[in-house]
């Protein structure tokens, strides 16, 4: 008996890869257009961008959606006439129904009505019969086929941690696509094809360490990770095993006392300390399995604490205060800070056993200035966003009035010390008071102006030295020549031939 055409077995391949590849890098935009060849959309955005689809990104989209289902035919076609697949091609074949049956039963769920039993039960009857008719296939063997229950938990997963990653990171600088890149790692791995088979149950053993700048979405990226752990699908109910509860549970570890950390994140037994009146769960207690607890400011966290979590972490082990009786815990730890844990182990102020037992799943948030030196339009985005938050659907108005305040008054190569904190904080001023006074280390942060203000100071520059000092100086600012000739009431091509590259590179890395 001879293999299905070539042709085929290569497109199987091809999608194999777009339905197990991470959607939030570039190479998932290179499969798309792979497979869709000629049939590609040039100009419609990356399906992958959006939640809600303009009808012209929608063209990808069920290109795909309808290629996945002409292949799916044809192969079953070719095998109902004698035809076979081997192994490799029946696994790829797999990937493309699973590809099929996402995007034809869940893409478009809004992810909290996969949480309501009722419309559950509704979307996996229509899933349950697509899948029967997609894996009747002869050779697709339960090794290679995930049961229906296990594939919908799993397909649900990834439409959930979608909508959380891309609805709570902005940008589209590479540092950020990179940035959602890594949180979806940091859910299903490099490898989605061994988390669904076998890590789907098992990540939560492990932490997650984000660090970063202050002010640059940790938080946001913990949310992302925490909401969006595995939830096991109840065939016999129809529904998602998931108590309503919350699931993520943020602790700001710089705000509390050591005591009071240690109460909230253990619990407490009657009695155990004065104000112990009556018995308490702590969070380790109450997170569900497929929750997450967030220390923030780990760094901050007390020595003794520190030894009370590692046992945590390792063991997933842990007692109430006062209790000798020891639980489990089931949910996940993300741990964030904007110290240098190097640094604070040398000084012996972070325990280098508990940091080794965190840093597996490291994750670092870019700054804004880094965002925004890859690309500076993004500025313009992250302010309507900002701008839609404060006034609604009025926002043109803010966010024109904000850029041309930021852009006369701060300046392109601004550093933003405050990171998307400073952003938030500047519109809403700007909005306020129409200006925004920065604060102080933002505002003369560069050892470099005051190192050449200082030697204006003291006479020691010469009149051409200190016009090519002042030219970088408002050429850094002003973001351009034409700008910087405008304020300085000079020719451009003087500021130009003026602007020193040494001396402006300084300036940009602070
Ligand atoms: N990439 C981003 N996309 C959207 N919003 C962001 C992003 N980064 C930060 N923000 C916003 O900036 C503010 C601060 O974010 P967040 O609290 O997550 O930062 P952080 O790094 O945890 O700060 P800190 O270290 O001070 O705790 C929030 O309002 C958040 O929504």
């Amino acid at each position: 008996m001879s293999e299905v055409r070539k042709s085929e077995k290569r497109q199987l391949e091809l999608f194999a890869e777009l339905a197990t590849c991470n959607p939030f890098l570039p190479r998932r935009m290179e499969l798309e257009k792979q497979v869709l060849g000629s049939k590609f959309e040039e100009d419609g955005i990356a399906w992958s961008r959006r939640l809600e689809f303009t009808d012209r990104e929608r063209f990808n989209v069920t290109r795909l959606t309808d290629a996945a289902t002409e292949l799916i035919d044809k192969v079953q076609q070719q095998v109902a006439s004698g035809k076979t697949l081997s192994s490799e091609s029946l696994k790829h074949y797999w990937y493309v129904v699973t590809y099929a049956l996402l995007y034809r039963h869940i893409v478009y769920q809004d992810p909290a009505s996969l949480r309501d039993p009722d419309s559950t039960a509704a979307i996996w009857k229509e899933f349950r019969s697509d899948y029967s008719r997609l894996v009747n296939l002869p050779g697709l063997s339960d090794e290679v086929a995930q049961s229906p229950g296990h594939l919908f938990a799993i397909l649900c997963q990834i439409h959930r941690a979608f909508f959380n990653i891309y609805s709570f990171i902005l940008g589209e600088s590479l540092p950020s696509v990179e940035l959602r890149g890594k949180v979806w790692q940091s859910i299903f791995t490099c490898d989605i094809d061994r988390y669904r088979r076998s890590l789907f149950d098992r990540m939560s053993g492990l932490t997650s360490l984000i660090t970063g700048p202050s002010g640059t979405g940790k938080e946001l990226v913990a949310r992302a990770i925490g909401l969006s752990q595995f939830i096991p699908f109840d065939e016999k109910h129809s529904r998602l095993k998931a108590p309503d509860e919350t699931s993520f549970f943020p602790l700001n570890l710089s705000a509390m006392s050591a005591n009071l950390i240690e109460s909230e994140l253990f619990g407490h037994r009657k009695g155990a300390f004065t104000g112990a009146i009556v018995d308490r769960k702590g969070w380790l207690e109450l997170c569900p399995a497929h929750g997450a607890i967030f220390l923030d400011e780990l760094g901050e966290l007390d020595l003794a604490l520190q030894v009370k979590l590692l046992r945590v972490v390792q063991q997933r082990r842990f007692s109430r205060i006062g209790a000798t009786k020891e639980r489990n815990f089931c949910g996940k730890i993300i741990g964030a800070t904007n110290r240098d844990l190097d640094e604070e182990m040398k000084s012996g102020r972070f325990r280098e056993d508990l940091y080794y037992r965190l840093c597996a799943d490291r994750i670092e948030t870019p700054s804004l200035r880094q965002q925004l030196e890859h690309r500076p339009e993004d500025l313009y985005f992250l302010i309507r966003h900002i701008a839609t938050g404060l006034v609604g659907d009025d926002s043109d108005s803010l966010c024109s009035q904000s850029m041309e305040w930021i852009e006369a008054n701060l300046g392109s190569h601004y550093p933003w010390r405050g990171n998307f904190r400073e952003l938030e904080q500047c519109v809403s001023s700007i909005m306020i008071r129409g200006e925004y006074v920065p604060g102080r280390s933002a505002k003369v942060d560069s050892s470099e102006q005051d190192d050449w203000t200082r030697d204006a100071i003291k006479t020691s520059l010469t009149a051409d030295e200190l016009l090519q000092r002042y030219c970088t100086w408002m050429y850094f600012q002003t973001g351009g020549y034409e700008a910087a000739a405008r304020k300085l009431k000079i020719d451009r091509r003087t500021v130009k031939a003026k602007v020193d590259q040494a001396m402006l590179e300084r300036l940009k890395t602070g």
